[in-house]
């Protein structure tokens, strides 16, 4: 499906790459969409978070995540140097805001793979940013996908559930929307939004 411009933020008056921020609900498949367009253009900087949340299986720190305690979360908060953070089902998540700034100046095109929340902090501070959403092809599907992944408890999974209910019900606040039928086909559409290909 061809992605949906709803064309509300504004254009940087250059070329200058713009933020963009992939939202969407947990299991729709954006790890999978990045991972896939970053396979063939390394030169998308994608921000690496910091959370809470304990590293799954095979999952490192400093690639993945920055994962840090509650304490170091707190702090991180407290001293300003997350561009937004968000508790999501549970765990805090959170932007390191000086790499995003600094690949941002360098010309560098940058993608955070953030929550709602975050998108709309994004949107307050950075209202040049745009923002991209990306949902499933149906509500069974995703099911399917975040049941199928196999990382979460049942419990986690019912208040990410929860959690995407709200997720789904604000795509209309994003400037794009884009469906996950096809990894390939979101990876080419993301990169055309981005002004990479
Ligand atoms: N287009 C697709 N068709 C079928 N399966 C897909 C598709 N995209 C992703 N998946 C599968 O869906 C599952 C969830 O994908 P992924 O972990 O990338 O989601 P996510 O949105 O990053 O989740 P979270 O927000 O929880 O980190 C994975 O098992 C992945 O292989
Ligand atoms: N607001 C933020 N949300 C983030 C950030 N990094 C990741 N996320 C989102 O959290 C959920 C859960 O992620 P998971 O890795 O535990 O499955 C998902 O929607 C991520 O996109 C962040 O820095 N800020």
């Amino acid at each position: 499906m061809a992605a949906t411009p709803r064309g509300t933020s504004p254009v940087p008056p250059d070329d200058r790459p713009r933020l963009t921020v992939l939202s969407g609900p947990s299991g729709v498949g954006k790890s999978t969409v990045v991972a896939h367009m970053r396979k063939e253009h390394p030169e998308v900087w994608l921000s690496v978070s910091a959370t809470t949340r304990m590293p799954r299986p095979g999952e490192q720190h400093g690639v993945h995540y920055f994962f840090v305690t509650d304490e170091e979360m707190d702090k991180l908060i407290a001293n300003g140097e997350l561009l937004e953070w968000a508790e999501f089902a549970g765990n805090r998540y959170g932007t390191p805001r000086a790499a995003v700034l600094e690949h941002l100046e360098a010309g560098v095109p940058v993608l955070l793979e953030i929550d709602l929340q975050g998108a709309r902090q994004v949107r307050e501070s950075m209202a040049e940013a745009q923002l991209v959403f990306l949902a499933p092809p149906s509500w069974e599907e995703l099911v399917r996908r975040l049941t199928g992944r196999g990382t979460e408890s049942p419990e986690v999974i019912e208040r990410r559930l929860a959690a995407a209910r709200t997720e789904l019900a604000a795509e209309p606040e994003f400037d794009t929307t884009l469906v996950n039928t096809s990894v390939e086909a979101v990876a080419r559409e993301l990169l055309a939004l981005m002004n990479v290909v």
